[in-house]
């Protein structure tokens, strides 16, 4: 068996998605539910779903530390939803403002600036990025149509180097078919 065993947050929202492409790049998904699940794990997926639900959840299932503890030790992806927990759980030194493009009806594709490179991105419900920290490298705008601001939104960003890098986008790159960030946070 080779490739990295990746925990997939595994309570609510787009969760056989992300498995499918981390199979799909030879790396092992592993739905995280419990506490014990999060044991041996060598990168960490946050899927997309609804924020307060995913909190909620967390909280019932006793696993807020266990996230955040696994988030700072391995390479860590949040999309949509995901990136929302990363900002609110502290470990993702941005602030994000919810549901920033408009309802499900306003869901959008776009090619987006990653890095040097580009990704095909979904868009929907999805945040944005009001905030970066010192230590937050921004990787994707998006002008959402124009429609949002004048200005180009923060729509990804990645904090930290090698094992404790962190990568969150607002929106889903697993809906595409594009597997450039998960490549970029497993590879
Ligand atoms: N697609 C998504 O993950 C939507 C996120 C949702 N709007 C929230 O604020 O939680």
């Amino acid at each position: 068996m080779s490739g990295r065993v990746v925990g997939v947050l595994a309570l609510q929202g787009g969760v056989a998605e992300h498995a499918r492409m981390i199979e799909a790049l030879g790396h092992r998904p592993r739905p995280v539910r419990r506490l014990g699940d999060l044991e041996g794990i060598e990168a960490l997926v946050l899927p997309g779903g609804e924020s307060t639900t995913l909190h909620r959840l967390l909280t019932a299932f006793d696993l807020t530390k266990g996230i955040r503890d696994a988030a700072r030790r391995v390479p860590t992806l949040g999309t949509c939803a995901g990136l929302i927990l990363l900002a609110t759980l502290g470990v993702l030194d941005v602030d994000v403002e919810r549901n920033a493009f408009g309802p499900q009806a306003d869901s959008a594709t776009a090619r987006l600036p990653w890095k040097h490179g580009s990704v095909v991105a979904a868009f929907i419900r999805a945040p944005r990025v009001t905030r970066v920290g010192g230590g937050v490298r921004v990787c994707s705008t998006w002008q959402g149509g124009g429609r949002y601001g004048a200005e180009p939104a923060i729509v990804g960003v990645e904090q930290g180097e090698g094992e404790q890098r962190i990568i969150g986008v607002s929106f889903h790159p697993e809906l595409t078919g594009d597997t450039t960030i998960h490549r970029d946070l497993l590879d």
